[in-house]
């Protein structure tokens, strides 16, 4: 039976879930619940694409939806009774009650912008209330607004990335009000997605700015770098953006040769990352090798403080150490590595599993 996607939409919702779920467990069968996560996927997937097409619908979904808040760019967070850092999902109807008790317009919601949805389809926004007095809204939530570059780190799972995401578009929006070929202001659709400049329809998308991460290798040991704007004693893998035309093998090449006079031979991909920091790069990560014969780092000297070489052991005393150490600062001499949220960690990570099964 062929079901068109509003038809799956109806049959994969709240009650469907439910059915699904009692089925999983009833039957156990993990090829049934294969199935059932590719369905309810699609079918968020193009709930999403709805309410970015059709602004109406859009609106709908913001009245019964989640949002996430941000004062002037801060996330708010939640600490829970042991001490973990949380990202609270408030309900619409909240931040209307919130709006309200501060005197402010509840057309403050609409200024909302789409960011996901739950995996029963309760869509959620990001929404920045810079505007209302910070600490009332915090002791209304039971929370603290924390500037991006603490909270992501401070936050575990997928909620470092949906909040690094939320900040991002709010970002963009408030940077994107006017058409840079007509000086015109610019118009949001409801759920964010795009701008449309009112003079000559010309349509903007937010944008992020590839960058290539490489780890590279002389096949024992790693290199690893640092910036002086790093903080002491972390060290990382090589980055740099593209350049205009370029390939990601292109980029690769041309940063490691730039920053560290080195030429890879061979390039392994391994993932890629949304980074918020400082504006919105798309980070795709790879493995790279060097010939041993000629592994002597010559240092660029305009963007690196420092790059070394790192053994196995080296490196697996680094991932040891808590990141980020106590008020960012190492003891002397001791090397640490980016945390888990950022990409250069799983590199870092996955050389190290590889070396120590070779
Ligand atoms: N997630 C992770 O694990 C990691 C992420 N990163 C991120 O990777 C990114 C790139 O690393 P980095 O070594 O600094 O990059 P580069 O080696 O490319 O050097 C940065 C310089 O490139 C110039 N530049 C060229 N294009 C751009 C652009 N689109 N946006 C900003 N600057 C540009 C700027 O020079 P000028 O100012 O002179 O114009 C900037 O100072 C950074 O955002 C960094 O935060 C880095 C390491 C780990
Ligand atoms: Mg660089």
């Amino acid at each position: 039976m062929y079901f068109t996607p509003s038809a799956w939409r109806g049959r994969c919702g709240k009650v469907q879930l439910l059915l699904c779920s009692r089925r999983i467990e009833a039957t156990a069968d993990l090829r049934w619940r294969r199935w059932c996560c590719t369905v309810c996927y699609v079918s968020r997937i193009r709930y999403l694409m709805r309410l970015k097409e059709d602004d109406e619908a859009c609106r709908g979904a913001l009245q019964s939806g989640s949002v996430l808040l941000y004062h002037k760019l801060a996330p708010l967070l939640r600490q829970t009774e042991r001490g973990i850092y949380q990202l609270p999902l408030l309900q619409a109807t909240d931040v209307k009650g919130i709006l309200g008790k501060l005197g402010k317009d509840e057309e403050l919601l609409n200024t909302s912008v789409l960011v996901g949805c739950s995996e029963s389809e309760v869509a959620q926004f990001s929404l920045d209330v810079g505007s209302l007095e910070k600490a009332a809204v915090e002791e209304m939530c039971g929370g603290v607004f924390i500037d991006l570059r603490k909270a992501f780190f401070l936050l575990k799972g997928p909620d470092a990335p949906l909040v690094a995401k939320g900040q991002a578009l709010i970002r963009w929006h408030q940077t994107h009000g006017y058409c840079s070929a007509t000086g015109q202001p610019t118009e949001r659709n409801q759920a964010g997605s795009q701008r449309v400049c009112l003079k000559t329809g010309a349509t903007y998308y937010p944008q992020m700015a590839p960058v290539v991460i490489v780890l590279v290798s002389d096949g024992r040991r790693c290199l690893l770098a640092r910036q002086s704007t790093f903080p002491p004693g972390m060290y990382s893998a090589l980055a740099g953006f593209c350049d205009m035309g370029e390939t990601t093998g292109e980029a690769l090449r041309r940063e490691v040769a730039e920053e560290v006079g080195l030429e890879v031979e061979s390039l392994q991909y391994s993932g890629s990352q949304h980074w918020p920091f400082p504006q919105s790069s798309f980070m795709v990560a790879c493995h790279a090798t060097v010939s041993p014969d000629n592994a002597e780092i010559n240092l660029s000297g305009a963007e690196l403080e420092d790059a070394r070489w790192f053994t196995r052991e080296e490196i697996e005393e680094s991932l040891k150490r808590k990141v980020p150490p106590r008020n960012l600062m190492g003891e002397p001499g001791e090397v640490w590595v980016p945390p888990s949220s950022a990409i250069a960690n799983k590199l870092i990570r996955e050389w190290a599993n590889q070396q120590r099964k070779s």
